[in-house]
């Protein structure tokens, strides 16, 4: 058995976490932008560490996020509870339906439009790093940028703290694998009306190295 299999959206991430990490047996692999390409490639990352007798025993969705404003601060660390695919559903007139409203069984949806994180993993990840904002992680394959949309996920989920891009695809390739999964974000900007001014990579990718000491 191998150790932990961290992915991340951009090789910027991978390198932040791995500057970070104390334990050798983890393995860090950037797997592209969104659920989709980023559950496409942690499943096959998975499936061919089972077949060459080195499986992994947990996954971790890892990188930079945004964070919802008085929840999760810029610079600071998130726990993600759960990930969410919070734009999987249908528009109408009187707003979103989230795809689980439409009726749809949630096997087809490869268990549910949110998966929660291992609570064994999610606890050992609390102790490391008291100081995270614990709570729900909204995937998004288009990043929230007007107040009324931002408005709107903060409303329909209560417990969000953050949004990014690949959780919940991760989530599911980990889930099918039989695998625990977490998601760890530090907070790059504020999620809301698009402003490039006000991200903080460099303050978000510091974190996420000091993040990763407790990875492992
Ligand atoms: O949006 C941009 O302008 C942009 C341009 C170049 C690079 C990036 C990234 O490196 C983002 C990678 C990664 O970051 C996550 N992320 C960060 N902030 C947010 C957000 O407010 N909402 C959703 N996702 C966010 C996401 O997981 C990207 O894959 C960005």
């Amino acid at each position: 058995m191998t150790g932990l299999l961290v992915v991340t959206a951009v090789p910027a991430e991978a390198e932040a976490v791995r500057a970070g990490l104390t334990d050798p047996t983890v393995t860090v692999r950037p797997v592209g932008v969104g659920p989709a390409v980023a559950g496409a490639a942690t499943a096959r990352l998975l499936a061919l560490a089972e077949a060459t007798g080195h499986p992994f025993r947990a996954v971790v969705s890892a990188g930079i996020g945004g964070g919802f404003a008085g929840r999760a601060p810029v610079g600071g660390t998130v726990l993600g509870t759960r990930s969410v695919a919070a734009d999987l559903g249908a528009e109408s007139p009187e707003g979103f339906i989230p795809i689980d409203e439409l009726g749809m069984p949630p096997e087809w949806l490869g268990g549910g439009p949110s998966v929660d994180a291992d609570p064994g993993l999610l606890a050992d990840l609390r102790q490391a790093l008291p100081a995270a904002t614990v709570g729900a992680v909204l995937t998004v394959t288009t990043v929230t940028g007007t107040a009324a949309s931002t408005l709107a996920l903060a409303d329909r989920h209560h417990d969000a703290v953050a949004e990014a891009m690949e959780g919940y695809g991760v989530a599911v390739a980990a889930t099918q694998a039989g695998l625990p999964f977490v998601e760890l974000r530090t907070v790059s900007n504020p999620i809301g009306p698009r402003d490039r001014d006000t991200w903080r990579m460099r303050e978000a990718f510091a974190a996420l190295t000091e993040a990763a000491r407790a990875l492992g």
